[in-house]
């Protein structure tokens, strides 16, 4: 394959966690071709993004804060397909970077949460508008899509239903856009869950979690020790029924991060969720 034909790939917030593991993924990848890594971390700095990542040779893409002189310089690339770029940084910047992008004509795959529903509803308009892709996946692995189904088939059957996340204590935002997700997609049921049959009394505020979509209740755990993990219990006189699903790794993202950059410039428009795209 000729270096025109590979896909040009921008890593958002290459020098964390997540744009690590992306950085090894996108290298190994034959048809794509790691153009830039962006973090704004000032530790890391123009060092070598593959040598950051743990890669054995160094990849000749410094970590770099320069992300509107990225974008054009792959923007101007005509010669080669449209460019993508992966985002996992933080809640408060990913909004901008998103429209910057498509401003571009660059494609995002955004695996960083925390985006609010007005937010969501304005860049789905600006790509819509820009006629171009755009995938907002707020769980990259295969594990929490069959699990979501799995719940929204449960939750055909069950009135009580309540989800508990929990996840590492560097995590900036509560819930997690996981659970946010899962309680939309057992609210797209249409019915309303936990129907109390007691007057409930909060003794210290937040004892009963966060109250998202049909009365579906969301409880936060964090610790140090903890990657990702979430359950989602229903609850039936004389049964419990759980489902369950940890991380013990965060390669187990990459096949689906690797799935929605080679799938992103096929759409005209914002896609949420990977199981859209499977
Ligand atoms: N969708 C999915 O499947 C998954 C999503 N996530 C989400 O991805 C996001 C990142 O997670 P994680 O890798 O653990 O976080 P990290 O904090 O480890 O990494 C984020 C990196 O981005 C940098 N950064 C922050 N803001 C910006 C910005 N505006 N532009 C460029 N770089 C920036 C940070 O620098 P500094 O440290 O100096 O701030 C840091 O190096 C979170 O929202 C998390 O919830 C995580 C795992 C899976
Ligand atoms: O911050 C994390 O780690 C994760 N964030 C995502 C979320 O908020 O759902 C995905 C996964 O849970 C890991």
């Amino acid at each position: 394959m000729t270096n025109q034909a590979l896909i040009p790939v921008i890593v958002n917030g290459a020098a964390g966690k997540m744009g690590r593991e992306v950085i090894k993924a996108v290298a190994q990848a034959p048809d794509l071709n790691l153009v830039a890594a962006i973090d704004t971390s000032p530790e890391h700095q123009d060092q070598d993004a593959g040598e950051l990542a743990g890669l054995s040779e160094p990849l000749e893409v410094p970590i770099t804060n320069q992300f509107e002189a990225m974008l054009g310089y792959v923007a101007g690339d005509r010669n080669s397909p449209p460019g993508v770029m992966v985002d996992f940084t933080h809640p408060d910047g990913v909004y901008d970077n998103v429209r910057s992008a498509i401003a571009y004509g660059i494609r995002p795959v955004v695996g960083t949460t925390g985006l609010s529903p007005e937010q969501l509803q304005e860049l789905a308009d600006f790509a819509e508008k820009a006629s171009t892709g755009c995938l907002i996946i707020p769980n990259f692995s295969i594990g929490m899509v069959l699990l979501q189904q799995a719940a929204v088939t449960a939750s055909q059957y069950f009135d009580h239903v309540e989800i508990i996340e929990l996840h590492h204590n560097q995590k900036a935002d509560a819930p997690s856009g996981t659970a946010i997700q899962t309680a939309q997609l057992l609210g797209e049921l249409g019915k309303p869950f936990n129907t109390a049959i007691v007057e409930e009394t909060e003794k210290i505020p937040g004892a009963r979690g966060s109250l998202a979509e049909e009365g579906i209740r969301i409880h936060s755990i964090r610790l140090p020790g903890l990657i990702a993990h979430q359950e989602v219990i229903f609850g039936a006189p004389g049964q419990i029924y759980t489902l369950r699903h940890d991380t013990s790794d965060r390669s187990c993202y990459m096949p689906g991060v690797l799935l929605a950059i080679r799938k992103v410039s096929q759409l005209k428009s914002l896609v949420y969720g990977l199981e859209k795209i499977l």
